[in-house]
């Protein structure tokens, strides 16, 4: 676990002592748009043009946000034209890495980096800026053509590979559409905070106090999202949105990754009867359940994070993914 600084890497885990013992994530710093070639505007920099073979996505399968890409690209019919790979789960001293694992394979993503045979992705980083300081982060839309990243925001990424292919693939599906954007837009934003990154600041937190802010509105959240979901069949009234898919990858995580190593542990997931009903909507949708890598969530955060678990041992439980489906 590192960063860049001026382009070298530096070795050293996140600083939780200049924010007495709490987690801040750092904020994404490619933030440039795929747009439909509609709305593409060759003088604005910050605009990439959809074609089919140009974009690569760089995962890894136990990283949640990344997640949400590979659902979107899966949701969107864009496998044949946005190429993907994924990194080894072990995030280690220098960062996470492109190593080939057959204890680690996965049926539909390829391991590794197929376009520059990279040995970490930091290399991709500084492939894109030679002098890039910041964190090396997971997922990452990288450019074949200009050789650079595009973004390395999920949540930007979701709303790209939502919108900008239409034409190219024929998939209209939305799932932000105009008329619920106000909608899904508080719901992520309360989602995010409390439960996406809430399982993090518990999980990283280095005292008492700093554990049980995040901890506490966490369980708050899981308890409002259970009533809601016994009144309507997903976040945003009947239709299935972003905000589900956003909350589906830290739910399908819970009960294996933070509920242990995370202390995540006032309740498991399984024990909400309509949020364990909601899970199974969506694993059921079209190729999700391929999606997800419990072998990669369970070795990354286990064997990753060694000053919360130093032994590195990997618990064999759970023996449900969420009710009803057994691993
Ligand atoms: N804001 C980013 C966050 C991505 C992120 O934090 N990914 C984690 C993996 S789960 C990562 O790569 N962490 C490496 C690090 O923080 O050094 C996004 O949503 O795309």
């Amino acid at each position: 676990m590192g960063l860049l600084i001026d382009g070298k890497w530096h070795d050293q885990w996140y600083d939780t002592k200049a924010n007495k013992g709490k987690f801040v994530r750092s904020e994404a710093q490619f933030r440039n748009w795929i747009v439909p070639n509609s709305l593409y505007d060759k003088n604005n920099p910050k605009y990439f043009p959809a074609e089919a073979d140009r974009y690569h996505l760089y995962v890894s399968l136990a990283c949640p946000w990344a997640h949400r890409t590979l659902i979107f690209r899966k949701l969107k019919s864009l496998e044949d034209v946005i190429s993907v790979s994924c990194v080894h789960p072990d995030m280690l001293s220098n960062g996470w890495e492109f190593k080939k694992d057959s204890h680690f394979l996965d049926s539909e993503v390829e391991a590794g980096d197929p376009l520059y045979q990279s040995k970490f992705a930091y290399e991709i980083y500084t492939r894109a800026d030679s002098q890039y300081s910041g964190r090396v982060t997971v997922p990452i839309l990288w450019d074949k053509k200009a050789q650079t990243i595009v973004s390395n925001e999920s949540s930007e990424i979701i709303r790209m590979l939502n919108g900008a292919f239409n034409t190219l693939t024929g998939n209209t599906l939305d799932f932000y559409p105009e008329a619920l954007q106000t909608d899904i837009d508080q719901i992520n934003e309360k989602i995010y905070h409390t439960v996406n990154n809430g399982v993090y600041k518990s999980g990283f937190a280095t005292t008492q106090e700093a554990y049980e802010e995040a901890v506490m509105p966490l369980f708050d959240a899981l308890e409002g999202i259970e009533t809601l979901l016994s009144q309507q069949k997903y976040l945003v009234n009947d239709s299935l949105t972003e905000a589900d898919w956003r909350l589906f990858t830290t739910l399908i995580r819970f009960d294996a990754v933070y509920h242990g190593h995370f202390k995540c542990n006032l309740k498991r997931i399984i024990d909400y009867p309509n949020i364990n009903n909601y899970l199974q909507r969506l694993y059921d949708i079209n190729g999700i359940s391929g999606t997800v890598n419990l072998s990669h969530i369970k070795r990354h955060y286990y064997y990753s994070h060694d000053m919360i678990n130093p032994s590195r041992v990997v618990p064999l439980g759970p023996t449900q993914l969420f009710k009803g489906v057994y691993l």
